[in-house]
């Protein structure tokens, strides 16, 4: 393929050079088990420590506080189920939305037929979460609330700070999902009160397979993997040492660059935004206009499947996803864009196209040319759309 344009930087990134670097002698000549005392061991220890205070600096909290897991999904896995387990003789109730990623929805599904209760917070029509709902949900029961940071579908930005505040005043544990949230927002936890974190390296230009989840110190929690006494025996099993390596280069590298890579990004949203607006009709922008990712661009034409977007788009080189679940092989449509009110036909016309730091203003200008051609093409094909044009 001549020119292709990656527009999912949501769904991952690629690793920079500079973090492959890194990593690379940790696969073969530095091979070494963390565990062995020799010193080729010793040595594989010491670049984990070094990446675990650069992941600790990064969000303001202490290295004693970051434990690598098996990226974002475990992360989340390991908050929900770990702390229920632990403090289940304080209490069985879980508050969570419903706009969170699976990795949380299905781990409080799972829990309640373990006996838990959850409540699932309802968003807005821009997606942010109802914090009086939240406050009148809370019961002496209630042993966790978990909000993700930042929505991966709509880009949504949730009031973190009066969430850990309700949580700090409730003495209710607070987690939060950043995993879309890390290397686009500064987060200091100890300042948002938040006492779990969840965060994936392949989300910011680090390799895939591995994650943290920052425990705040004295937070009763359980272990998700039982066996060795890795993770200050928390989380065994040997370390993915090159993965943490890139990890702690790739958060590393982020933060060191966070002006420019958020200014940049939003620039390119605001463009790939005015330009589809002003070039075509019958389209909406989901989530919200400023309180969002700043690279992420979420939107719904009518009149058009999700999934004949993605396919021709495709076909013109230009990655991006839908928000429906038809590309992952069921027919529901997402539960994010249903959960802020769209009905079904509208929640399948939609697109997300995420930028990254390897986007240019020439690709997105390039998108949106081939965006109205094919919006174009595909309504042609639409009875509904003939029908609302005849009534124009
Ligand atoms: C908000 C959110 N949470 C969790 C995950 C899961 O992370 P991982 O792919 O590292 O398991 C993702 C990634 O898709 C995500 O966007
Ligand atoms: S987007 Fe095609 S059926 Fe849902």
């Amino acid at each position: 393929m001549e020119k292709y344009i990656y527009m999912d930087n949501a769904a991952t990134t690629p690793v920079k050079k500079e973090v492959l670097e890194e990593m690379l002698p940790y696969f073969s000549e530095k091979y070494g088990n963390p565990s062995s005392i020799y010193s080729l061991g010793s040595a594989s220890k010491n670049v984990i420590e070094v990446a675990r205070d650069k992941v600790a600096k990064t969000i303001g909290a202490d290295k004693k506080e970051i434990f690598f897991t098996g990226g974002g999904s475990e992360a989340d896995n390991w908050a929900i189920k770990g702390i229920a387990f632990a403090n289940k003789s304080k209490g069985n109730h879980i508050i969570t939305s419903k706009i969170e990623h699976h990795g949380i929805l299905h781990t409080c599904e799972y829990l309640e037929k373990q006996g838990f209760e959850v409540t699932y917070l309802d968003v807005d029509e821009y997606g942010v979460v109802d914090l009086e709902q939240l406050k009148n949900s809370i019961t002496d029961k209630t042993i966790l609330i978990s909000i993700m940071f930042a929505n991966n579908e709509i880009g949504t930005i949730q009031p973190i700070e009066e969430i850990g505040k309700i949580a700090k005043e409730k003495k209710v544990y607070f987690h939060t999902d950043a995993v879309q949230a890390i290397g686009n927002i500064r987060i200091d936890v100890k300042k948002l009160n938040i006492d779990l974190l969840s965060m994936s390296a392949h989300k910011f230009y680090g390799p895939k397979g591995i994650g943290a989840l920052y425990i705040r110190q004295g937070v009763k929690i359980d272990p998700l993997i039982s066996g060795g006494g890795q993770e200050r025996n928390r989380r065994a099993g040997t370390e993915n040492v090159p993965g943490i390596v890139g990890m702690g280069k790739a958060i590393e590298l982020a933060y060191e660059n966070f002006e420019e890579h958020n200014i940049k990004l939003l620039n390119l949203r605001e463009r790939l935004i005015k330009k589809v607006m002003e070039n075509i009709d019958y389209v909406r922008l989901n989530g919200h206009s400023t309180n969002r990712l700043p690279g992420n661009v979420n939107l719904c034409f009518r009149f058009i499947e999700g999934e004949s977007l993605l396919l021709s788009l495709d076909m013109e080189g230009i990655a991006g996803s839908s928000g429906s679940a038809c590309t992952s092989g069921t027919l529901d449509p997402s539960h994010v864009l249903l959960s802020i009110g769209l009905p079904h036909e509208i929640a399948h016309g939609s697109l997300r196209l995420t930028l990254g730091d390897f986007n240019s203003e020439e690709e997105v200008d390039y998108v949106v040319e081939k965006l109205i051609e094919i919006v174009n093409r595909l309504r042609l094909m639409s009875p509904l759309y003939d029908k609302i044009k005849e009534e124009k």
